[in-house]
């Protein structure tokens, strides 16, 4: 049995498993430039965060109806589950979808499908994140907080992602307040490839709640101060991170450092099908790269849980579970 978790980085668009686009492909009559899922494979090599999102943004052209979302996510959640996740906070970017003429309804009450049998089904329980797109005006990202408006009833908050150099926070200010104005919660990805100055202004402009990544966090002494004391949580995701090369190997992720600075880091997949592995490979990989003890990887769980969107309830059952969690013992040789 796998150690319980939490998941709260995972963009649900990128647990799209070659097969299954070519599966959606077929059904919607969609010509992929690829001959077989081994080609598509071998084009998962990427020098930065753009490359990775130009192919992240043309895979999802097999994406198109109500169906089609919901396979996406009964895939990600049996996978999720297999690897010990109970929670799981699911990011969408309703702007790649608009701007291919899929209504935002069609995205939502897709998921939304597979979403409402997750716990009956797979014994994980969830919530949706809706992500504005940075690198699209701000005008239009109001304009998707508004055409989300029928749908917030299956919302839990709002995010930022996409390319994020020359992409800084503050531009979003507005959206975040009406987003809090709706009772919204409120992260935003900062600190992945952009500055430390980002995560500074993401916490006092859009007044988030987590940092998704906020891996450069360490290059600025007084921010590491003020995330500490404040307990802001950071949702890590070293196998993105090294497929990004925003490091340059497992071995040389921040990770450790940053749980010794006193930073509330959590373990997430972000891209799993793009980046070679789920939340549990993530822990795996890790885990073993940076020698974590199985108090510190329970640390890492125990995190998921305290930074999550959960009611009172819920959380302390989950804490409980982690709590009473054997590590399986090494054979002895
Ligand atoms: N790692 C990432 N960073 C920014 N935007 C993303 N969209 C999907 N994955 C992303
Ligand atoms: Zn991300």
């Amino acid at each position: 049995m796998p150690l319980p978790k939490a998941e709260l980085h995972l963009h649900i668009e990128g647990t799209l498993e070659p097969e299954l686009a070519f599966e959606l492909a077929a059904r919607n009559g969609v010509r992929l430039p690829y001959a077989d899922t081994e080609e598509l494979r071998k084009a998962y090599l990427f020098d930065d965060l753009q490359s990775f999102l130009d192919l992240y943004y043309s895979l999802m052209a097999v994406l198109r109806t109500e169906e089609d979302f919901e396979a996406l996510a009964e895939a990600y959640l049996a996978r999720a589950a297999a690897q010990g996740v109970r929670h799981a906070e699911i990011f969408f970017d309703p702007q790649a979808h608009t701007a291919r003429g899929v209504p935002i309804g069609t995205v939502v009450e897709g998921l939304g499908r597979a979403l409402d049998r997750a716990e009956s089904r797979h014994g994980v329980t969830t919530r949706l994140i809706l992500c504005f797109l940075r690198d699209k005006s701000a005008e239009s990202a109001l304009e998707t907080l508004e055409a989300a408006r029928p749908h917030l009833h299956r919302i839990v908050g709002v995010g930022l992602d996409s390319a994020e150099v020359g992409h800084p926070p503050a531009k979003f200010r507005e959206v975040y307040a009406m987003a809090d104005s709706l009772g919204l919660r409120k992260v935003a990805h900062a600190g992945e490839e952009g500055p430390p100055s980002y995560i500074t202004e993401a916490l006092d402009v859009l007044g988030v709640e987590r940092v998704d990544h906020g891996l450069r966090a360490l290059e600025d002494p007084e921010l590491v101060a003020r995330l500490v004391r404040d307990r802001v949580p950071l949702t890590l995701c070293p196998l993105s991170n090294v497929r990004l090369r925003a490091v340059s190997s497992l071995s040389a992720h921040p990770l450790r450092r940053m749980m010794e600075a006193g930073l509330m880091c959590t373990v997430n997949s972000d891209d799993p099908a793009y980046f070679g592995g789920y939340a549990g490979d993530n822990f795996d990989a890790v885990g073993a790269a940076l020698s974590l003890s199985s108090e510190e990887l329970r640390g890492l769980a125990r995190n998921s849980f305290l930074a999550a969107f959960l009611g009172e309830g819920e959380r302390g059952r989950y804490l409980a579970e982690v709590a009473a969690y054997e590590f399986p013992t090494p054979p002895v040789s």
